[in-house]
């Protein structure tokens, strides 16, 4: 991989390697723009097969985490970071406290939270070290784990979805396939459980299985069968890409929406599914509940007023269907459009990120 090549093609910032011996710390923090304010994203640990691939994935998320924040409506920039190792057995309190130095460093031009491999305690320890770090234990006054929010968010955004869909945003009676029942999943069979829509679900875990079977009377199905089950919402909420060749002939679903980062395999499946008339929620916009969470803590955390934020993830969905037709264009470039030009009309008013009193967490 040609580095500055890569980053020089989609704008990036900044790159930092952390290493720290004794902890077995091995980071890498991806500041792709900062127009809108600092850059908010988690951290990820998981078992890279290579230095390359853990790069690629830092790089690649922290792009993403830009158009999250922006269309979200926050004035943070996007970044991410990965920490090369296995979350279940090379964690220890000494390379989070290292990493948080690092972070620490970066003088609030990042500020992290949890992602996949990453926990509450592990944010409370890079905060032992910097204030710069958000999603820690709600005794510091924070919010804590963002994932109940992240799925309420979901569950807004898949209301948005029908509304555009069926005409009606109501999930009473409908039919929700969910591919990964974890964290986020279950948080959102919850309010569809309320609500009394139909859920159908899967995960390769059958702890996770049964737990969603018993709470909420869920049908389950094999992992390979979730997507041509008969149902009118199929909720990705496992992994990325996999709305792809192989799936897109199987789904009866008229709605895609659901919490996973990075759904479509590539960006010729959003104008697949388009032409085929499916309804897809793009992920960045509805999984963006603990982003816009977290984001709050920077202002002093207020539970309700964070709450409010995230509902307006229904709004921001009703506009990019809007744009999706004024413009006769995919819903998932939409998104990108909109998050672009919010963008863009910073861009022209600010240049790079500069740490000034507005944007520390004194207030915390
Ligand atoms: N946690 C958040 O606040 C948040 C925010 C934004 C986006 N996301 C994204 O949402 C997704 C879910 O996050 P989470 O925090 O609930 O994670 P999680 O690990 O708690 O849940 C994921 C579940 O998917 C299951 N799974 C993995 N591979 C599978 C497969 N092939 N088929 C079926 N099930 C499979 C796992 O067993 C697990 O139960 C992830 O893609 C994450 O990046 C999470
Ligand atoms: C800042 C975090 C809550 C970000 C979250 N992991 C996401 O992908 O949106």
């Amino acid at each position: 991989m040609e580095i500055f090549k890569y980053m020089e093609k989609y704008d990036y910032e900044q790159l930092v390697f952390c290493q720290d011996e004794n902890s077995g710390l091995k980071a890498v923090i991806a500041i792709h723009d900062t127009t809108l304010g600092p850059a908010l994203g988690g951290t990820r640990m998981w078992t890279y097969s290579s230095e390359e691939d853990a790069i690629e994935d830092a790089l690649r998320l922290a792009k993403g985490m830009t158009y999250k924040n922006a269309a979200a409506g926050l004035n943070l920039g996007g970044g991410k970071t990965v920490i090369i190792g296995d979350p279940k057995k090379d964690k220890n309190p000494e390379m989070f406290r290292a990493f948080g130095r690092y972070i620490q460093s970066l003088n609030g031009r990042y500020i992290t939270a949890e992602d996949v491999g990453t926990t509450v305690h592990d944010m409370d320890l890079i905060h032992m070290e910097t204030d710069h770090v958000t999603g820690i234990s709600p005794e510091f006054g924070s919010s804590g784990n963002p994932s109940p929010v992240t799925g309420y968010g979901v569950y807004k955004g898949m209301k948005a979805a029908a509304m555009e869909a069926f005409g009606t945003d109501s999930l009473e009676g409908r039919t929700v396939a969910i591919q990964g029942v974890g964290n986020v999943a279950y948080a959102v069979c919850e309010h569809l459980y309320k609500e009394g829509a139909e859920i159908i679900v899967t995960d390769i875990n059958q702890d996770a299985v049964q737990r969603a079977v018993d709470a909420f009377d869920a049908k389950a199905v094999e992992p390979d069968d979730i997507y041509s089950v008969d149902c009118d919402i199929y909720a990705p909420c496992a992994l990325g890409a996999t709305i792809n060749d192989e799936t897109i002939p199987q789904l009866k679903a008229k709605v895609i929406a659901g919490s996973a980062n990075n759904q479509l395999k590539t960006s010729e499946h959003g104008d697949i599914i388009h032409e085929k008339g499916i309804v897809y929620a793009p992920d960045y916009v509805i999984n963006s509940g603990g982003v816009i969470n977290v984001a709050d803590e920077l202002n002093g955390y207020n539970e309700s007023r964070a709450m409010r934020k995230v509902e307006t993830i229904y709004d921001s969905l009703m506009r990019v269907f809007e744009i999706s037709k004024r413009d006769n264009i995919p819903t998932y470039a939409a998104a990108d459009r909109m998050a672009e030009e919010r963008i863009a009309s910073l861009r022209k008013s600010r240049n790079q990120f500069l740490l000034n009193g507005h944007h520390t967490l004194s207030r915390r």
